[in-house]
């Protein structure tokens, strides 16, 4: 145990700061004077905007630059897993473009400074002046969204703004017309695997907001130990409306990424079809040839058409149904084919065994397969859908797509989550060890499990060093079961911490803190909110490389918010917004659980240990002092917010995580604490943003943020299944309840189309 991590390492940690230092810097990005350039409020909208954009630039020049160095001396380990830090990093980061200014922006300075920040600010004198003497963006900027249904139809747009919004935005002025340049430029697309040619754009282009960065700076909040609210803010835009919509269910949650949204099959009737607008789309590759014929763009066509941006559900339905139908009626070219015999097909594809042998759902399978023959009649009833969807089991037969999961040796079992079993396996003909997570299919009455949908949808689109690749998707030998292919991680942090006799150093921390940043700052940029962070989803390989995967939860989220089951996020990382049952919420619930996991990770311990809802907002207030209207407008009035709290009226963080200790506590500098703090400031519309946190100066004084490379290595645990360590699982009473809730949202058969969409994208790319 931690034998690589205890072994010396530590002796050389002085010496190592300063090119640490360096390395990180080159690594993170987090140059002093590119955070000022990047966040100068004196700027011009259009100024900062080129300003980021050049920012960016440099970033991606200096991480290739240092993922094509330093990591090549390396030690490897035995997973073979790609990493791919260095090429993928390219992708990772998106050109700016004009579609960063935001209107919101010009509304949004209306919202006063809480009064408390001001006392925390003169209290500290600290954190909100840069170095060079200019104020921190921070103070005045209030959390802000780029309204994104630019595309809808314009009533539906205003009417949902005056509804939800506050009265300063909805004086906003119209979204600004989608640039022509991001329209054409597909490059802007942070693109996986999946590499969208120009020519693979289609119409349903229509429903990736990506891009649109939520530029959601918030401000600092008092939370030190110190008497709680001492002034009052109007209230935040986004709990004005919670009344009225609360009642909604998800079944509009459904998370499109541009590899739907760039499947050919998801054209809409007006698309090109005629082969002899296809030809002119450059084949180059084999697979683009063979499917030429019955491609459906002709290049430089890609247009925005008159919908949302929003991912609403009911347009890939549509969409998806209608490119499907499209598809249906086209040639068979190409080895992704649509028979009509598919049901025959399927059915001696049952008689074959798995080799995996882990695959026992084929009744229900069958069942989902005939219930979704009636949930496509349902396709019948859209005034949108003149025509039905595609029969369920011609999308099963697209699954032959895909490789089988027969080219992989299962070397054992990792883990059991809630959707999914995850698999040590090898690749027979590469050799390289991955991960094969099975999608969970035995409770699914209803088809293919939305959950899995999302996380597949995603984690294929997404390509970033700091989210776990999947490399593809495999079938089992019956078509009966999907398994995710994963670079294999060694670890995951949960496990980890439980085997290690002490917490990591705060240079360690930093280095995974940095990273887990920069994978939360990747996903809400690109409108994706994980709402399932926790040491145990947040996955580290022996090269220091931390990834965060488990997607099963996350869903794409757009501008108006719209309400959301608050049953996410195991509890005890669960924001307070969500404790206290608000539906509409943001990016902010992802950073409380980074504020819990920072503090996990410098003391070994989960910070609030809750065991039900209530006992987790008992501790958090015991800690972090009962919330009021003053320092959280609106709290009061959260549907959770019946109850008479106890009042605590402290915050007594900095007792668990002091500067000094002589007592064994985690010690944390004042820049640290102020970070956590920020992390766990109870307004979410205050809590820090992943883009500020990264620049944070916690990671820029001593001891400096770790290099990955001199990051601690542990003996790998693939031997033993991680389920079996993890004696301290976070309990979640409510588990099963909000998995029946994500269930009524699911769409069945349904979604089996939209895997397909999903999972076309991938293979022909
Ligand atoms: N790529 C991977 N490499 C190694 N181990 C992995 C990988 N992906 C997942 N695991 C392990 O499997 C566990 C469960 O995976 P995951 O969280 O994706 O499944 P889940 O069913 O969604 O779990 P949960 O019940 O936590 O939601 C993880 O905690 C981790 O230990």
């Amino acid at each position: 145990m931690a034998a690589g991590r205890h072994g010396g390492y530590h002796g050389n940690e002085l010496k190592e700061r300063e090119s640490d230092f360096d390395a990180s810097r080159r690594e993170f990005g987090y140059s002093k004077g590119e955070y000022d350039r990047a966040s100068n409020g004196d700027r011009g909208l259009e100024g900062r905007d080129k300003q980021r954009g050049r920012v960016r630039q440099k970033d991606i020049k200096e991480r290739d630059l240092m993922n094509g160095g330093y990591r090549s001396a390396s030690s490897r380990s035995d997973s073979g897993s790609s990493g791919g830090s260095s090429g993928d990093f390219r992708r990772s980061v998106f050109p700016i473009s004009a579609v960063d200014r935001e209107p919101g922006e010009l509304s949004s300075e209306s919202g006063s400074d809480d009064g408390i920040d001001s006392e925390s600010r003169a209290k500290d004198g600290k954190g909100l002046k840069l170095e060079n003497g200019k104020t921190s963006p921070m103070q005045n900027k209030k959390r802000k969204f780029s309204p994104i249904v630019w595309d809808r139809d314009d009533k539906e747009v205003s009417n949902l703004s005056k509804s939800r919004m506050s009265p300063a935005s909805t004086s906003l002025p119209p979204p600004p017309p989608l640039p022509k340049s991001y329209r054409q430029s597909p490059n802007s697309i942070p693109t996986s695997g999946v590499q969208i040619s120009p020519s693979k754009v289609t119409n349903l282009q229509i429903t990736q907001p990506l891009l649109l960065k939520p530029d959601v700076d918030s401000q600092l909040s008092a939370q030190y130990e110190s008497p709680i609210g001492l002034s009052s803010s109007p209230l935040p835009e986004r709990y004005l409306s919670e009344t009225e919509e609360v009642e909604r269910q998800e079944e509009e949650d459904y998370a499109p990424t541009r590899n739907i949204r760039a499947s050919r099959w998801a054209n809409d009737a007006n698309s090109p079809t005629d082969e002899g607008e296809i030809s002119d789309a450059p084949a180059d590759t084999k697979i683009q040839k063979r499917r030429k014929k019955s491609s459906l763009y002709t290049p430089g066509e890609v247009t925005v058409p008159n919908k949302s941006l929003s991912p609403e559900l009911e347009e890939i339905r549509r969409e998806g149904s209608a490119g499907t139908r499209t598809r249906s009626s086209e040639s068979d070219e190409g080895g992704f084919q649509v028979r009509s015999s598919s049901r025959d097909n399927y059915d001696n594809d049952m008689d074959k065994s798995d080799c995996m042998e882990i695959d026992e759902e084929r009744d229900n399978y069958r069942a989902s397969v005939s219930h979704s023959d009636t949930d496509s009649e349902e396709e019948h009833d859209s005034p949108d859908t003149p025509e039905p969807l595609v029969p369920p089991q011609r999308s099963v037969d697209m699954l032959q797509g895909c490789r089988s999961v027969d080219e992989f040796e299962r070397l054992n079992k990792i883990d059991e989550g809630t959707y999914g079993v995850v698999y040590r396996a090898k690749d027979k003909k590469t050799g390289e060890v991955v991960a094969l997570k099975k999608v969970k299919m035995e409770k699914e009455r209803e088809g293919f499990p939305l959950t899995s949908l999302r996380e597949i949808n995603i984690l294929l689109s997404f390509h970033h060093p700091s989210i776990v690749d999947v490399k593809e998707v495999v079938v089992g030998s019956n078509l009966d079961s999907i398994f995710m292919v994963m670079e294999y991680m060694e670890h995951d942090l949960k496990g980890l911490m439980e085997t290690m006799k002490q917490p990591f150093s705060q240079s360690e921390v930093k280095c995974l803190m940095l990273q887990l940043l920069e994978g939360a700052k990747y996903l809400h940029d690109n409108w994706v909110l994980h709402r399932d962070l926790k040491t145990s989803n947040l996955l580290l390989n022996n090269r220091g490389e931390l990834k965060i995967c488990d997607f099963g939860l996350s869903r794409q989220y757009g501008i108006p918010l719209k309400p959301y089951t608050h049953l996410v996020v195991t509890l005890w990382y669960r924001a307070p917004e969500l404790l206290l049952g608000a539906k509409q919420y943001s990016t902010a619930i992802d950073m409380w659980s980074l504020g819990c996991i920072m503090a996990e990770l410098l003391s070994k311990q989960p910070l609030f240990n809750g065991k039900t809802e209530f006992d987790q907002l008992d501790k958090i207030f015991k800690t972090l002092g009962t919330p009021n209207e003053t320092i959280w407008p609106g709290f009061s009035k959260l549907p959770g917010v019946k109850v008479n709290f106890v009042k605590h009226q402290y915050n007594l963080l900095r007792r668990k995580f002091p500067a000094t200790s002589f007592t064994g506590s985690p010690v944390l500098s004042d820049a640290g604490f102020d970070l956590l703090n920020k992390l766990l400031t109870y307004d979410p519309s205050k809590r820090i943003t992943a883009e500020d946190a990264l620049n944070h100066e916690w990671f820029r004084e001593v001891p400096l943020p770790k290099s990955k490379d001199f990051m601690p290595t542990f003996p790998a645990q693939h031997a033993q299944d991680r389920r079996m360590r993890r004696i301290m699982k976070s309990p979640d009473p409510l588990e099963e309840q909000r998995r029946k809730e994500l269930q009524q949202g699911e769409l069945g058969a349904d979604n089996l189309v939209l895997l397909h969409l999903v999972l076309e994208n991938r293979i022909l790319c």
